[in-house]
């Protein structure tokens, strides 16, 4: 029997194995007696965390070249009810290297079956080694100068005809897809690692995934590019989603503080080793309700380090605003800066919700 699980030391992550979800659930957890699960999508993450079927889940939250995970910010901003127990416990910080994988023209060939009659005179043609089509994005009247992808295939790509991958990197990986992949019908997937799944159970040869070079390796595939997304330093922000009853009161084994805790006399200069996220909602008929929120947190002197906005679910043009802010919530009754700002926030806004407070993890 698993002693972790037996213990109730569950981690659900976006699956499957090898998605780079996996890859910073392993960075944090890896090497302490956690049983990790993959689920299928972010919801499935949530909704674990939320019945206690897990006690912690990791989720995609933002990246640092595309923004937002919007399927992540809906959850949170939770338009059905349906986890009004989750909070963010911490964050992970992962450098994301984004491959083409899929089979090589060659291989496609060999594997594709005479029936394949279409895709397999594509591939005949695509026998050409030449390992690059032209690498220059079309110029456009709204794109004159489209960036130059940093990198070129390994082998040749003229095969595909498909590419999978998570939304996400779409994003990441503009300037490599629009000079080699143009023509290639995208698809939308769960995760990056599902996307190489999809790939290798297509006998023809003529799908890749965005996805990693791990993902490549578990499921037998052929790196046709490496590196291939917009900017150097690509990196993902992941959470760590906690049920609110089992954080609070609760000390934080990583930082001298709990994170939610009743240490009575921590200063508030602690602020910046803290980060908070906080969603509200206003009255859109009043003018001026977005401004008299966002007035609270400088009245009180709290450092905003993002706002976000998705359409609140309520009705058409309404929106969830969310921000993040240097800092944490206290103990109930603690007279925290931002313990004040939020009892103040709740007098100026229609509703609003403390999503959690952790320990921040970069220096800057
Ligand atoms: O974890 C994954 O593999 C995902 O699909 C989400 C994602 C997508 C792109 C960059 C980082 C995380």
């Amino acid at each position: 029997m698993d002693t972790a699980r037996e213990k109730g030391n569950v981690v659900a992550f976006l699956g499957p194995k090898a998605s780079y979800t996996h890859q910073a659930t392993l960075q944090k957890f890896g090497d302490q007696n956690f049983h990790i699960v993959p689920m299928t999508s972010i919801d499935d993450v949530f909704a674990a965390v939320q019945a206690g079927s897990a006690t912690h889940g990791v989720v995609p939250f933002e990246n640092s070249s595309n923004g937002p995970v919007l399927f992540t910010l809906d959850l949170f901003a939770d338009a059905d009810k349906r986890h009004p127990d989750i909070v963010v416990e911490a964050e992970i910080y992962l450098p994301v290297h984004h491959c083409l994988v899929g089979q090589r023209a060659a291989k496609a060939l060999h594997t594709a079956k005479a029936t394949d009659a279409p895709s397999l005179s594509q591939v005949r043609e695509d026998l050409d080694t030449s390992p690059v089509v032209s690498g220059a994005a079309t110029p456009t009247q709204t794109a004159p100068q489209p960036a130059r992808p940093r990198v070129q295939p390994l082998h040749s790509i003229k095969h595909i005809q498909h590419v999978h991958s998570h939304p996400q990197a779409w994003g990441q990986c503009k300037a490599f897809l629009t000079a080699y992949l143009k023509q290639a019908e995208k698809h939308d997937v769960s995760s990056t690692s599902r996307a190489a799944e999809i790939v290798a159970t297509d006998s023809t040869g003529v799908s890749a995934a965005v996805s990693s070079k791990l993902a490549a390796e578990l499921n037998g595939l052929d790196v046709l590019a490496e590196g291939i997304e917009d900017t150097q330093g690509n990196s993902t922000r992941f959470f760590v989603l906690r049920r609110r009853q089992d954080v609070e009161g609760h000390v934080n084994a990583s930082s001298t503080e709990g994170v939610n805790g009743p240490v009575a006399n921590a200063h508030d200069d602690q602020a910046q080793l803290f980060k908070s996220l906080i969603s509200f909602t206003v009255d859109h008929a009043e003018p001026g309700a977005l401004a008299d929120s966002l007035a609270v947190f400088k009245k009180h002197g709290l450092n905003l380090t993002s706002i976000n906005t998705r359409p609140s679910g309520a009705r058409p043009w309404n929106y969830v605003f969310f921000v993040e802010l240097m800092g944490r919530k206290r103990g109930d009754g603690d007279g925290g800066k931002v313990n004040v700002a939020l009892d103040e926030l709740g007098r100026v806004v229609k509703t609003y919700r403390w999503l959690g407070s952790w320990e921040k993890m970069t220096k800057d």
